[in-house]
């Protein structure tokens, strides 16, 4: 390693978590996941499973399933899905170092704000995330792609990205993080629900009829709310769209991961916050509107069943 270790703690070690936690650790950084009870079992007795594109291994890492094994850490990785990001922060607040960096590895566009309004005191940089990955079972992971982050400017971001980069992590510091999450934020409106709805990998799910004409709409809207905001989009949204049915034809969207497994998704945060932005400013967003409704309606028949 060319860089000095890190004390890391992942908080909510599910697929993206582990995913980068393990990579940490492989690389020789001191990681602890935080997790629920049943994959720190498993990642106690064997190991994190890490079934990844490069690699097959079982990689050594401590666990916990109590938020207090954030103590020491230099960095966190703040992992839960956004629904959970004021619960998890109150629950990690009491036990964070004075100088420790939390980063918010989470879809949607207001997390580290969220988060800050939780822990006033402490660093948080938002990031942003590209990867394909989801929990097959109790400490196994499943890696399908990618991995890059961009990460807000802070007192540590041009360590962390150097020593992310060493451990084949990409990751890149940027002052336009909130234009970068807004791009993630509108290709997560674009393919989501879409793939949720339907239960299909990107791949099939855009060759549906209409499909592309629906995404296409989506975009619009979201490129308008976007505007009114008065974000400065990071770069090239229908090029980072194409990407993801390059990278990962084969993946399903987080939010078919969600109601395949009965969970509660993030869609109020994605198609639903821009159907809240556009009312705020005048802006119909019907596309979005519709989508919204259609992952809310299958989340509330599967909480019924
Ligand atoms: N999976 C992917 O490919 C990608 C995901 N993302 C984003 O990354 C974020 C994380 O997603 P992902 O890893 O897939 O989600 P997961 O649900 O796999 O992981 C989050 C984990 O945190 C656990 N958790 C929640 N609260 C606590 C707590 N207080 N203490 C301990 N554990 C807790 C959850 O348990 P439980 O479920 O029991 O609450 C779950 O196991 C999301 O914002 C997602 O949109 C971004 C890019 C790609
Ligand atoms: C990168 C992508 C689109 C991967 O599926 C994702 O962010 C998600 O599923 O929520």
């Amino acid at each position: 390693m060319t860089t000095q270790p890190f004390k890391i703690a992942v908080m909510g070690a599910g697929a993206v978590g582990c995913y980068y936690g393990g990579m940490l650790a492989r690389a020789g950084h001191d990681v602890t996941l935080i997790a629920r009870p049943s994959h720190v079992e498993a990642i106690r007795e064997r190991g994190l499973h890490m079934d990844t594109r490069g690699f097959d291994e079982f990689v050594a890492i401590s666990a916990s399933s109590d938020a207090s094994a954030v103590k020491g850490a230099q960095i966190v990785l703040f992992c839960v899905k956004s629904m959970d990001t004021e619960s998890a922060g109150a629950q990690i607040h009491p036990h964070l170092a004075p100088d420790a960096l939390v980063m918010t590895l989470q879809n949607g566009v207001d997390n580290a704000d969220r988060l800050r309004s939780v822990i006033h005191d402490r660093a948080v940089a938002a990031t942003v995330v590209y990867v394909g990955c989801e929990m097959l079972g109790p400490g196994h992971l499943k890696h399908h792609g990618r991995g890059e982050l961009t990460i807000e400017p802070s007192h540590l971001s041009e360590q962390v990205a150097q020593a992310f980069t060493d451990a084949a992590i990409p990751t890149t510091v940027s002052d336009n993080v909130r234009g970068a999450l807004w791009v993630k934020l509108i290709l997560n409106c674009a393919y989501n629900a879409v793939s949720a709805i339907a239960q299909l990998p990107y791949g099939q799910a855009v060759a549906g009829v209409g499909v592309k004409d629906l995404m296409r709409d989506v975009v619009d809207e979201c490129k308008a709310v976007a505007k009114a905001e008065g974000v400065t989009l990071a770069g090239d949204v229908d090029v980072a769209i194409s990407k993801i049915i390059e990278t990962m034809p084969a993946q399903y969207s987080s939010t078919a991961q969600d109601l395949a497994r009965g969970k509660p998704t993030e869609i109020d945060f994605l198609n639903g916050l821009v159907v809240r932005r556009g009312q705020a400013h005048g802006i119909r967003t019907p596309a979005n509107q519709a989508l919204w409704a259609l992952v809310k309606l299958l989340e509330t028949k599967q909480a019924v069943a």
